[in-house]
């Protein structure tokens, strides 16, 4: 037992940090060993299971990020940018395995994980869902095979709370459409369209997305062609299936060489 792979959680009280709890302490492939808030947060000292509302966990909440990182073998984190990159440089110090489904991350935060990942096991993936990691797949071959006559747009729906957009999946698929294509996203890109736009440009990837109530996450590439349409769907309909692709980056990551690795790697697709 006491050989499990021990996993401390950020952003314990989040929407994800919870789901997250309560996935690895059901899994007999884990255990739960610390759980991190922020300094100055209610929980802080509390037992988790009690904060969650259920039984006691035994495991109590710390404000201690590095301590807690010492005695972990992986760190799984769901929170926001800023807190992700100071993460990355705490856990490459504790050279814990990093698991990042943080989204909206710059350009500048992606250079400082990537040199975190010099010295530690860095998985991220802006969606660690199987069902989604495989419709980017689908996406790159449907735009590979697929000619410009089809316009390609990435419409995702989430809930009224997600701060970022477009969402961390819509750039994966995005990403993925341009890579079918043989084009980079940078250039054909289209995000954010109001008022007078000018017609569509041929070749074009667009981006809209949907916030309202409480939808989980919900993502389409449609390609539109004259006279007919396609149109690849991932629902999420429950948090879990996030939670559970992250508890098994941070076993898969046991043992692998530091480095940058997403689910793609996980999940061998
Ligand atoms: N890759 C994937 O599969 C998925 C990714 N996500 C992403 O995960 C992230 C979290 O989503 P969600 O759980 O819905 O968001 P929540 O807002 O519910 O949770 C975020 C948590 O992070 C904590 N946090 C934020 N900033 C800091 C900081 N600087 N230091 C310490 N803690 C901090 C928050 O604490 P506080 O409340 O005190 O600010 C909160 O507990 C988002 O980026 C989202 O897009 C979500 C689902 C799936
Ligand atoms: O914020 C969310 O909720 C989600 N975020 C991820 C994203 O930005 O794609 C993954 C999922 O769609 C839920």
């Amino acid at each position: 037992m006491t050989n499990l792979p021990g996993i401390v959680i950020t952003g314990a009280s989040g929407r994800m940090g919870q789901m997250l709890i309560k996935t690895v302490q059901e899994s007999d492939k884990a255990r739960l060993v610390g759980v991190l808030e922020r300094p100055g947060h209610d929980w802080i000292g509390k037992d988790i299971g009690e904060c969650m509302g259920g039984a006691p966990m035994g495991v109590a909440v710390s404000d201690d990020a590095l301590e807690l990182f010492a005695h972990a073998q992986a760190v799984i984190d769901f929170t926001a940018p800023a807190a992700t990159v100071e993460f990355a440089g705490l856990a490459a110090q504790a050279r814990a395995v990093h698991v990042i489904g943080t989204t909206g991350l710059s350009e500048d935060d992606l250079k400082k994980i990537n040199a975190a990942a010099r010295h530690a096991t860095v998985v991220r993936a802006g969606n660690m869902s199987l069902g989604v990691n495989l419709l980017v797949q689908l996406t790159k071959k449907v735009a590979a095979a697929l000619d410009e006559d089809f316009d390609i747009e990435v419409i995702e729906a989430h809930h009224n709370k997600k701060v970022d957009a477009p969402s961390g999946t819509a750039l994966m698929l995005g990403e993925a459409a341009a890579e079918g294509r043989g084009v980079s996203l940078d250039n054909v890109s289209d995000r954010g369209r109001d008022g007078i736009t000018g017609a569509r440009e041929r070749g074009h990837i667009g981006f809209s997305a949907i916030r309202g109530g409480d939808i989980v996450g919900e993502h389409d590439v449609l390609f539109a062609a004259p006279g007919e349409r396609v149109v690849l769907r991932h629902i999420a309909t429950d948090r879990a299936i996030f939670a559970r692709g992250a508890l098994k980056a941070a076993l898969w990551g046991q043992g692998k060489a530091p480095g940058e690795y997403d689910m793609m790697d996980v999940l061998g697709l």
